[in-house]
């Protein structure tokens, strides 16, 4: 009798060697019936990681561009390691960039977007729209456009009648950007768009996103990649991979630090935590997502170091997959958000503060969903090293 092929997915991963300054250069290939992985040397020829269990990753963590964290190393995915994994993968994994444009974030706000849209399906708000259409938000981010940042962005466009304005309009304000990801990712979230004149998608397409939340033809509400190579160009251009970063929009006053933890992150907890952050009267003034190092965790966390029993495990849990980063705003927000948090340990908090969010969506004390700055003078100095440090 024939022995079953036991379906394994291979990818190319860069991995950058702070010691020796230059990438290197892996094969890893995952074996999602058992969530084990192994890593193969490609300059060196020879095994780096013998197959070994890696319980935080999942086949849907693996796609084109994706950071993932395997023992300590933060990984990019950048291509597919076989003809196998491209073609089984690849159509269902299609990036597109979109978008929130400044007349749709402000008219919207980042929660309304994202919480509102996200849980509240009757007023459908436009990542409602996104998620509850198979797309998987990859990488997000609130940004402040420079001039030049959107001039750079836009640059098909510079020299016809609507450059200068089109720059007035994309520089106003605040815009979200977001990494998507799903079967014929572009085409799809162009459908989902409408004309890009939105009084014309009001008349050809009503039910769609520029016919219900644009304005005119340059003030609609959202952008797509209109091709393989845009989406790219794009994705790279806003979140970029290469040094550098874009500007993010925290304010860096009365101000705290909240993560919402990789474990709520996967079990796609954000949007009911942020709800419950905003509906409290905190302010979401900046927001992205990162995968953190290990090394990061570890400073991050260091009061806890020698102080609680699970710092080792809290170190892990932080660098196990994306998680959210927001500066919290509003009156004396360390303390206010702090109690809002509740104890650490969920079980406890569930006695104590069954409103708090660690009552809520917390499961135990290394998986309680949400961080929050302990110390009221750490508030501002955790916003500063994730705003100011971390994401430059
Ligand atoms: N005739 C026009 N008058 C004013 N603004 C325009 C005009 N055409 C395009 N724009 C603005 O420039 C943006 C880029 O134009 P483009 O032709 O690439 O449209 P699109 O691909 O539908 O939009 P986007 O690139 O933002 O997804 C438009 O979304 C709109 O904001």
């Amino acid at each position: 009798m024939q022995a079953e092929t036991e379906v394994r997915y291979c990818f190319r991963g860069d991995w950058y060697d702070p010691n020796a300054a230059l990438i290197r250069e892996y094969y890893l290939i995952f074996f999602p019936k058992d969530s084990t992985a192994e890593m193969y040397d490609i300059k060196n020829k020879r095994t780096f990681l013998k197959r070994s269990k890696v319980d935080s990753l999942s086949l849907e963590d693996l796609h084109l561009g994706a950071l993932i964290n395997i023992y300590s190393r933060e990984l990019k995915i950048v291509d597919y390691g076989d003809s196998f994994t491209a073609s089984q993968l690849g159509p269902t994994k299609e990036r597109t960039y979109a978008m929130i444009k400044p007349d749709a974030f402000s008219k919207l706000g980042i929660l309304q977007l994202l919480v509102y849209g996200l849980y509240n399906s009757k007023r459908g708000e436009i990542v409602d729209i996104i998620v509850a259409d198979g797309f998987k938000i990859c990488n997000l981010k609130s940004i402040q456009l420079s001039r030049k940042e959107a001039a750079e962005f836009y640059s098909e466009h510079e020299g016809k009648h609507f450059f200068n304005t089109l720059l007035d309009f994309m520089t106003s304000g605040p815009v979200l950007g977001m990494e998507l990801m799903r079967s014929n990712a572009i085409k799809r979230w162009r459908e989902l768009l409408g004309p890009t004149n939105s009084s014309k998608a009001r008349q050809e397409a009503p039910n769609s996103i520029r016919a219900r939340y644009g304005t005119d033809g340059t003030q609609n509400a959202c952008h797509g990649s209109d091709s393989t190579d845009s989406a790219a160009r794009e994705i790279e251009f806003i979140f970029p991979t290469n040094g550098g970063r874009r500007r993010n929009t925290a304010k860096f006053t009365e101000c705290t630090l909240a993560i919402v933890k990789p474990r709520a992150v996967a079990e796609k907890l954000t949007g009911k935590i942020l709800r419950s952050i905003s509906d409290q009267g905190f302010e979401i003034s900046s927001l992205y997502m990162c995968t953190l190092e290990r090394a990061n965790a570890e400073e991050l966390l260091q009061i806890y170091k020698g102080v609680v029993a699970e710092y080792t495990e809290m170190v892990s849990e932080f660098s196990s997959g994306p998680c959210i980063a927001i500066e919290i705003r509003g009156n004396n927000a360390p303390q206010n958000f702090r109690e809002f948090c509740g104890p650490a340990d969920p079980e406890i908090a569930r006695q104590l503060r069954p409103n708090s969010l660690r009552a809520r969506f917390g499961k135990d004390k290394i998986r309680n969903a949400v961080h929050c700055s302990d110390l009221p003078d750490d508030g501002l100095l955790e916003v500063e090293y994730f705003f100011k440090i971390l994401d430059n």
